[in-house]
């Protein structure tokens, strides 16, 4: 267990804590910019590009917020305009989920939209954080991560929700749910996600001690599926979705939702008990504490 938490190139150090180391053919919104050509259906918006290649049903979606792709409301507002276009358009099938940033796939929930603002603010950040989980677990066409990079908490659930994630094997990247260690605590749905995707007692591990796997360590328990070169990260996924598509989608639809009805349903019956439970331990003064000594010490590794 230490050579799990303690492996890796950089890791924070926070009160005894160890932390983690670093075509749409539809139509266009006032953030959305659309451009076609043949085949090809690219969009584009500050955050998210989109490339959809109409021979194939294959869209690409591109994370690019810079500096670590957090998924502050902006982000989060804008790639689920998006996924449901690209969930209304018949001519894609299946969704990469990808980032185009360096060694980043998603650094999680952007903490800055969970630090010092007020609980109106807390609730809409909330409710757009299960927006795009209820999304993506209960999407009708096939996703896979390509995790090119580090994927740690909301990272990582965003990639849990896909049917498949290949990993980039760098020894550098890092994935998991390292709530703990920031002192705050992963909600039921983040809980019943990992569950699903790895078992009860990995879960319990897992969560318990905010662990962050390395990309062999996240293959050895089923937390990703493939590991490979990080060249080799999109072609692989083509190669996988193409897998995926040679079932009738009805069967493999219906089969998806089957599974993972009951976990969505969880947290529909529980959706604004979860969102008041969020703002209420967010808003706490130690929580803001920890938070704020978190962003502190993010800003004081630079070198
Ligand atoms: C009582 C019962 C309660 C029940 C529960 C109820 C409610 C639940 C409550 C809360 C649930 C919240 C769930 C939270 C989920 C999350 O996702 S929290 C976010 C967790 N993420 C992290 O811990 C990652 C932190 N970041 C890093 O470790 C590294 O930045 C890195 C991603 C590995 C990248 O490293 P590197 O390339 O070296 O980049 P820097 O560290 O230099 O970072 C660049 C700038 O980006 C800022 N930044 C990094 N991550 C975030 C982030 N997540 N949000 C906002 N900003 C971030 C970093 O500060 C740098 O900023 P400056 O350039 O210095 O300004």
């Amino acid at each position: 267990m230490a050579a799990v938490l303690r492996r890796g190139a950089k890791f924070i150090s926070f009160g005894s804590s160890q932390l983690l180391p670093g075509g749409c053919k539809h139509g266009r919104t006032s953030t959305l910019s659309f451009f076609s050509s043949s085949n090809r259906n690219s969009s584009s918006s500050s955050k998210i590009k989109v490339d959809l290649d109409g021979s194939t049903g294959i869209a690409v979606v591109k994370f690019q917020s810079p500096p670590v792709n957090s998924m502050s409301l902006d982000f989060l507002t804008e790639l689920s305009i998006s996924l449901e276009k690209l969930e209304l358009d018949k001519s894609c099938r299946g969704v990469i989920l990808t980032s185009g940033q360096p060694k980043i796939f998603s650094a999680g929930l952007d903490i800055l939209d969970m630090y010092g603002k007020n609980p109106e603010h807390y609730a809409e950040f909330w409710k757009s954080v299960q927006d795009i989980w209820l999304k993506l677990y209960s999407y009708s066409k096939i996703t896979i991560a390509g995790i090119n990079g580090s994927c740690p908490a909301g990272g990582c659930l965003m990639a849990m929700t896909c049917d498949y994630r290949i990993m980039a094997d760098d020894p550098r990247y890092r994935i998991g749910l390292n709530e703990t260690q920031l002192g705050i605590v992963a909600p039921f749905w983040f809980m019943d996600t990992i569950v699903n995707t790895v078992g009860h007692r990995t879960a319990e591990l897992s969560l318990q001690f905010g662990l962050m796997y390395s990309p062999s360590d996240a293959l050895k328990i089923g937390l990703v599926d493939q590991v490979v070169p990080e060249e080799k990260v999109l072609s692989t996924a083509t190669e996988t979705m193409t897998q995926f598509m040679a079932i009738p989608d009805h069967a493999r639809e219906i089969s998806k939702s089957m599974l993972r009805k009951p976990t969505v349903d969880r947290l529909l019956a529980f959706r604004d008990a979860d969102t008041k439970n969020f703002v209420s331990f967010i808003s706490k003064d130690s929580i803001q504490k920890s938070l704020g000594m978190y962003l502190t010490m993010l800003k004081q590794r630079k070198v």
